[in-house]
């Protein structure tokens, strides 16, 4: 019998660790000898983790929009290409941090109309500290896509609990069961979690949300009850932005981070490859919730040296004079 493939979804907000958690799913697999491929969905025009990462796997790049809106209809065909050409056991599909869970699955359910592929968990990954200060504030589109997101879950990681404290923890910890009270909910740092938990339901033989020839296997989650579009009012991302910036000079490690200490708080997300004039590596820089991240890298091949930032309503101008200073081009003129 045709064999069928099992289908991950990832979501969270921006810089939540879904990417982190791909890593790890990727080794797991590689272990397990199973054949993934990936569908990376970026608002940017550049996957900067794709610069770097590991070439092996079969990767379709959906770029500069979001999947659950603008580019939703590419979906279903990258997901048929990839089952074609690379005949993986599972396909991972890394949801932009704005993207509507729900929309996802409706876009993977129109895919199951003509290919045998199950969606067999959507893992939804939450920034604790993030969360725990949204939840303070009870308000915003953030606030509102966070819930949306933790409520679609079939499992939910509650990642960076190492930069909360254990009372904090528990109070986020709450406030997941309530908006979700059906998916394991499980405290990890850096999502590192046990892999047979997340996915025990492949082993099992019991997806949760199976669509084969437009039948529903009628599983017992609600998300099979809401059946993906219906009832659900769909939120536009128009308010959220993206700016490219690629650099033609090596600038200095310190100014950076000065920028970066700088940058407006409506820019909530950025990522790159840097190359300073004061050091001798390159590094993947990350920049999530107000936490920067600086990590060697060894590129293979050309790579160039680039920023995408995401948020909303900036001065993509302002950023750009700032970071033209950086490399020494600035002119008053
Ligand atoms: N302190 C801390 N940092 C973490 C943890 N997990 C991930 N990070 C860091 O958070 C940043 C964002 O992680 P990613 O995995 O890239 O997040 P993402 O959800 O893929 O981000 P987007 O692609 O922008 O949506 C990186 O610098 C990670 O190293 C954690 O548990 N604790």
């Amino acid at each position: 019998m045709e064999r069928v493939t099992s289908i991950y979804i990832l979501s969270g907000f921006l810089g939540s660790g879904k990417t982190t958690l791909l890593s790890r799913l990727l080794a797991h697999f590689k272990h397990q000898e199973l054949r993934p491929a990936i569908v990376m969905n970026e608002i940017g025009e550049v996957n900067i983790e794709g610069l770097v990462g590991d070439e092996k796997v079969p990767t379709a790049e959906m770029l500069s929009g979001c999947i659950c809106c603008t580019i939703r209809s590419d979906l279903s065909s990258e997901i048929a290409m990839l089952v074609d050409r690379e005949h993986p056991d599972v396909i991972i599909i890394e949801a932009t941090g704005i993207a509507n869970p729900m929309e996802i699955l409706d876009a993977v359910a129109e895919a199951s109309l003509y290919m045998r592929i199950q969606v067999n968990q959507l893992i939804t990954v939450v920034d604790a500290a993030h969360l725990l200060h949204l939840n303070n504030e009870q308000k915003g589109k953030t606030y509102r896509l966070m819930q949306e997101q933790i409520r679609a879950a079939s499992f939910l990681v509650l990642n960076k609990v190492d930069q909360v404290t254990d009372l904090e923890k528990e109070t986020v910890m709450e406030c997941l069961e309530r908006w979700n009270p059906h998916a394991p909910i499980v405290p990890a740092v850096r999502c590192d979690l046990n892999m047979d938990e997340l996915l025990k339901r492949d082993t099992q033989g019991h997806p949760r949300h199976e669509h084969r020839h437009g039948e529903d296997s009628g599983h017992d989650h609600k998300l099979t009850d809401n059946d993906c579009t219906h009832g659900h009012a769909h939120e536009t991302h128009d308010h959220v932005m993206s700016y490219t910036y690629y650099f033609s000079n090596p600038i200095d490690s310190v100014e950076f981070e000065r920028f970066i200490a700088g940058l407006p708080r409506d820019v909530y997300r950025a990522k790159g490859i840097l190359t300073f004039s004061d050091t001798n590596s390159r590094f993947l820089f990350q920049y999530a919730f107000r936490e920067s991240d600086f990590m060697k890298i060894t590129p293979q091949g050309q790579v160039p040296d680039v920023v995408v930032f995401i948020g909303e309503h900036f001065q993509k101008s302002l950023l750009k004079e700032q970071l033209e200073k950086l490399e020494g081009k600035h002119t008053d003129a």
